[in-house]
């Protein structure tokens, strides 16, 4: 779907990055100055490489040794930033018709009722940017990027901005329109929850060059990422089903395949699909249950992989999901685990992070 090899040169920073891939979403990680925006910017037409090729769905926006450039206007891309950039002096109709006008009736794809529906604008439709919340500022811009029917979704970290509570009423639309409007995605975010939510399919971006994509677990584990990993911090996300829980307790319970999980209290009927966030790094290992311990959660699990880098092990382990889990080198060494052992792994509920949580289809 997308295929690009792009050289650049800019100052003392040269981005030198290829990538040929199918998946309908990819999300974009790697540490601040990678250089992460540059590739968007290259990819926009925005920022021109010294020698490169891009493709989307076969459609050629670039190709310098055939001197072929789409100009930026005709590149069909789509971009949504952190901050909404919506005009202010334009109401939410005007901002999201404004990129519609602009086709011709054979090139639209979305109407704007359509998108209107979607996500949720109709109640905003008449008002100033200014009078509306930094996530309903993002949902216009998502609208607004829609609208002018893109071959190719940018987005630049479209949730830095915004507090929990808004990422997490604004991380279902993006899911809806992942699976609603078919439209791929490139999704740049420093939070790997984040980029979990949306899709398993990521590429790893470090001093100008695209280290690996692929299968989340995969490319965080393997050689070239894996010391990464320590300062951008690994999470894992989970989609728990709520269990009837007595709100006296302050605490949710939940199914994690047939484990139950305790979570803090989640203001929700039994039966939700609940996602929560919970670091490798927050999760110990033993290797049997243990009693008389304040410890509430310990999910059984079997060891599946281990990698080490630098003193620290990380281990994925199915507990009916896979769980990433951070442990010292000493520790493991220490408990001589081995791929194929089974443990359990114990987390506090206080380490569980919150993202949202909606009623199951
Ligand atoms: N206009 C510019 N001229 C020269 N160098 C630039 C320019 N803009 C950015 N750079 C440099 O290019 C490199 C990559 O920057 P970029 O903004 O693409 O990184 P990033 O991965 O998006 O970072 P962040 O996550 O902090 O947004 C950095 O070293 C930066 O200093």
């Amino acid at each position: 779907m997308i295929e690009f090899e792009l050289d650049l040169k800019r100052g003392n920073f040269q981005l030198q990055a290829s990538l040929n891939s199918e998946a309908s979403v990819i999300g974009l990680f790697g540490p601040s100055g990678s250089g992460k925006s540059t590739l968007l910017s290259l990819l926009t037409g925005s920022l021109q490489p010294q020698h490169g090729r891009i493709l989307v769905d076969g459609r050629c926006l670039l190709d310098t040794a055939r001197r072929i450039n789409i100009p930026v206007h005709q590149r069909r891309i789509g971009m949504v930033y952190q901050e909404g950039r919506l005009f202010p002096h334009l109401n939410v109709r005007h901002n999201l018709s404004y990129g519609l006008q602009l086709l011709k009736p054979a090139q639209r794809r979305f109407k704007l009722d359509d998108i209107v529906a979607l996500l949720e604008l109709g109640p905003l439709l008449e008002q100033r940017p200014r009078q509306l919340s930094g996530g309903e500022q993002q949902r216009v811009a998502l609208g607004r990027a829609l609208l002018a029917a893109p071959q190719l979704l940018l987005l630049d970290e479209p949730m830095a901005a915004l507090d929990d509570r808004l990422k997490a009423q604004i991380l279902p639309f993006l899911r809806r329109i992942k699976d609603e409007t078919g439209v791929p995605m490139l999704y740049v975010s420093h939070a790997l929850h984040e980029i979990l939510t949306l899709t398993q399919h990521i590429a790893v971006m470090q001093a100008g060059r695209l280290l690996a994509h692929g299968d989340a677990y995969e490319v965080l584990g393997t050689e070239h990422v894996l010391p990464l990993t320590q300062s951008l911090g690994l999470e894992n996300l989970l989609k728990l089903q709520l269990l009837p829980s007595p709100q006296e307790s302050g605490c949710s319970v939940a199914l994690c395949g047939q484990q139950q999980v305790v979570l803090p209290w989640v203001d929700a009927v039994a039966g939700c699909e609940v996602a929560v966030v919970i670091p490798a790094s927050s999760i110990a290992l033993a290797k049997q249950r243990i009693e008389g311990i304040s410890i509430q959660n310990q999910l059984h699990g079997t060891i599946r992989a281990i990698r080490t880098h630098d003193q620290r092990a990380l281990l994925s382990i199915d507990v009916g999901a896979e769980l990433l889990v951070e442990i010292t080198e000493k520790s493991r060494q220490d408990m001589d685990l081995q791929c194929g052992d089974s443990v359990c792994c114990l987390f506090k509920t206080q380490a569980i992070r919150l993202l949202g949580h909606q009623r199951k289809a």
